[in-house]
């Protein structure tokens, strides 16, 4: 009987997980993925405080000039009131609840980067994602860590590069941290493709810088 008769990865690589050091993606940017960084009984927890407490709103986007409302719900919170703007739409932050402050320090400590915002999505199903984009918006930090975490359904994501089209994907699991750095919104769009195979809710924190405050 072989040790380890299901993989050709290092011999204990699956005990640990993914290599948090390790580039997702070629160059030109970094993407490090954590693995879940919670247990399942406290990502699970996170989950339904998160989905009963938080304002839930539509979005909006502009497509071809008309305003649309997503059925993707978001919110946004931050250290003081920063006013967001996209699509048109100027937001602004609420104060840090609870859960979110405790998970921000968890993620500042696991990420090595501090943050003083956070933007929250919510996926009904799979029949909801984003499409291809940048976080390159005016009042981020230029070249800021930004740091996603999971919760609920395990979702594909996927990153293409501006220039060469390139593109690279890993699944998202539940409680998963990921951390885009450097020059990752410079060089390569990102995206949250639908699936006909998701049937269950997620929820994605994106933990980010604002300047001009
Ligand atoms: O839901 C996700 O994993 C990604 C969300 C995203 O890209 C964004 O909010 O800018
Ligand atoms: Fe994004």
């Amino acid at each position: 009987m072989t040790p380890f008769p299901d993989t050709d990865a290092p011999p204990g690589s699956e005990l640990f997980g993914p290599d948090p050091t390790a580039n997702l993606l070629p160059g030109d940017g970094i993407v490090n993925y954590y693995g879940p960084i919670l247990s399942v009984k406290d990502a699970d927890r996170y989950f339904a405080a998160l989905l009963a407490d938080v304002p839930w709103k539509s979005d909006e986007v502009v497509i071809f000039g008309k305003r649309i409302e997503t059925a993707r719900k978001v919110a946004w919170f931050g250290d003081s009131a920063y006013g967001y703007t996209y699509s048109g739409t100027t937001r602004h932050a609420l104060p840090w609840n609870a859960e979110l402050r405790a998970l921000k320090q968890l993620i500042e400590q696991t990420s090595g980067a501090i943050y003083n915002s956070c933007l929250l999505n919510l996926y009904h199903d799979g029949s909801e994602g984003m499409s291809w984009h940048s976080d390159d918006e005016k009042e981020l930090a230029r070249d800021a860590a930004i740091a996603s975490l999971s919760l609920g359904a395990e979702r594909k994501f996927s990153f293409k590069h501006k220039r060469t089209s390139a593109t690279t994907s890993v699944t998202l699991e539940h409680g998963a941290l990921l951390v885009m750095r450097g020059t990752t919104q410079t060089h390569w769009l990102h995206s949250l493709p639908k699936s006909k195979k998701v049937t269950a809710p997620r929820i994605n924190l994106t933990f980010r810088t604002i300047t001009c405050l």
